[in-house]
């Protein structure tokens, strides 16, 4: 059985190069990675499907075939479309048609038997895809753009703007057309389903209170990377971690999200400097890779980055803590993980101040390696912890996070054993891959049919009719 992952943005290869270094390689390539891999462990013979790169800033994406490992399935498969050079992905919308045109001749003569689509622009590629070839495909939300459009307080004003910058009109218009044309949406959590695509921008195509349209199927954890285990510890991590702390035995507070607005560092950041409690208790440590020192290596950042850190560094010398913020560059899962569990030694807490998070790899890595857990409640992590894991906090509200890392830090023991139990029995790579069979296996059995007109990818009059109607 050949089946497709289609996912156009960031780009794999065997040492998840650049993630979290850039906004597009997070916990979607992550998740693509795992499924992939555990699918192929049940025989099914996956290609993830995505851009090649001719690059020399970013060398590690120019083959058209690589592989994760040995085993040699999943095959990455990289189709060139829009050019050489790296592209953002609010730059790809006008090449995603060039990517299926070339998907579609390089598998001419192979069978496909079913796609599997990620994101908003994987989502369309599979409408494209299914309008010529008529075949099934199930999508994979990760992340909608209407929630992250209400955080960014997108507004009528200033939506030309901000549409410039994040393309929301294509995204938005994609999202919906991969809801009305996907045989299967996939979800990481119920609540996704009826809250995220239940948004007045998707409720008329979503058909959310339809179950046959929806299957929950929660991602996972890789335990042979996040895991308890103190004997397996990278040693550069540690060296790097120890000499910073220079035998400081004191609790962290860690924050460790790839360097985007939503992910709401500065709120975490305000808490601290705010509380001086919370400085008595803890230190705060920012994991940023490939920013290893940020108030020297600010000016190598691109502007929005720099835009980002810029007001945390503002701050913490504002508040004049710079003594108790440490910055960590950590180069892989490995390193990451190593640091979790060098932090849980001293009994630290990770914080996620996310305004909205889809779902959120992070916390369940942090917790699967022992750290005590606080989270938004805006979003997966509210479905995650429900069982009182972790501690929920409102990213907007800092008094109410400074009182979640109190409550964190107060009762390490008691969260770090709970959330640890809580992932290990929910949250598995392998239950994922068995889920996405099931969807596969449907679907082949589903009748093939194309797509007459494919819409243009514009939904700036839905969206404006939106904003107005909200402003009312
Ligand atoms: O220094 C770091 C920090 C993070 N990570 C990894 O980056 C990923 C982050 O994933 P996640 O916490 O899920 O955040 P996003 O990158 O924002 O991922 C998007 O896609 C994910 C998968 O669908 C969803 O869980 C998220 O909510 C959605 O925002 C994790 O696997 C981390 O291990 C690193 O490798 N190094
Ligand atoms: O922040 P956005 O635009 O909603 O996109 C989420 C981003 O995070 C990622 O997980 C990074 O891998 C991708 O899904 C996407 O680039």
């Amino acid at each position: 059985m050949k089946v497709l992952f289609l996912n156009p943005q960031g780009n794999f290869d065997k040492n998840d190069s650049h993630l979290t270094e850039h906004p597009d390689f997070g916990g979607q390539l992550i998740y693509v990675k795992e499924v992939s891999k555990e699918l192929a462990n049940l025989n099914v013979s996956v290609d993830i499907v995505t851009r090649q790169i001719n690059d020399p800033n970013w060398p590690e994406f120019s083959k058209k075939f690589d592989y994760f490992d040995t085993n040699k399935n999943p095959t990455i498969v990289r189709i060139p479309f829009g050019g050489d050079k790296f592209l953002n992905k609010e730059q790809l919308w006008l090449f995603l048609k060039e990517y299926v045109d070339n998907i579609l001749s390089f598998y001419k003569d192979q069978k496909i038997d079913f796609i599997t689509t990620h994101y908003a622009d994987g989502g369309y590629s599979g409408v494209l895809l299914k309008s010529k070839l008529g075949l099934n495909f199930s999508f994979t939300g990760h992340s909608l753009g209407a929630q992250k459009m209400d955080k960014l307080n997108v507004s009528s004003e200033n939506f030309e703007d901000l549409d410039k910058e994040y393309h929301f009109s294509q995204r938005i218009m994609a999202e919906r057309l991969s809801m009305q044309y996907a045989s299967k949406i996939i979800v990481s959590t119920s609540m996704e389903r009826y809250e995220q695509y239940s948004h007045p921008l998707y409720v008329d195509v979503s058909e959310v209170e339809n179950d046959s349209k929806y299957k929950v199927i929660p991602p996972g954890v890789n335990t042979e990377i996040f895991n308890d285990d103190m004997t397996d510890l990278d040693q550069e991590t540690v060296a790097q971690i120890e000499k910073k702390l220079n035998k400081q035995q004191k609790p962290f507070i860690i924050l460790s999200s790839r360097l985007d607005l939503k992910k709401n560092h500065i709120s975490v950041v305000k808490a601290y400097a705010n509380s001086k409690d919370l400085q008595d208790k803890a230190n705060l440590g920012i994991f940023l890779r490939g920013i290893p020192d940020p108030f020297t290596d600010i000016h190598k950042l691109s502007e929005k980055e720099r835009s980002i850190l810029t007001p945390i560094l503002e701050e913490i010398v504002k508040a004049n803590i710079k003594d108790k913020v440490y910055f960590f560059d950590l180069k892989s899962q490995l390193a990451l993980a190593s640091a979790y569990k060098f932090f849980s030694k001293l009994k630290s807490v990770f914080v996620l101040p996310s305004f909205y998070e889809p779902f959120g790899l992070a916390p369940i890595e942090a917790g699967a390696c022992g750290l005590a857990v606080v989270a938004t409640k805006n979003g997966g992590p509210s479905e995650i912890f429900s069982d009182g894991s972790g501690v929920l906090i409102d990213p907007e509200d800092i008094q109410d996070i400074v009182e979640g890392l109190i409550n964190g830090l107060n009762n390490y023991d008691y969260f770090s054993k709970k959330v640890k139990k809580r992932v290990l029995e929910n949250y598995t790579w392998k239950s994922t891959a068995r889920g996405y069979l099931e969807v596969i296996e449907e679907g082949i059995k589903l009748p093939k049919k194309n797509i007459e007109k494919v819409p243009s990818l514009d939904a700036k009059e839905i969206i404006l009719d939106y904003l107005k109607n909200k402003k009312i």
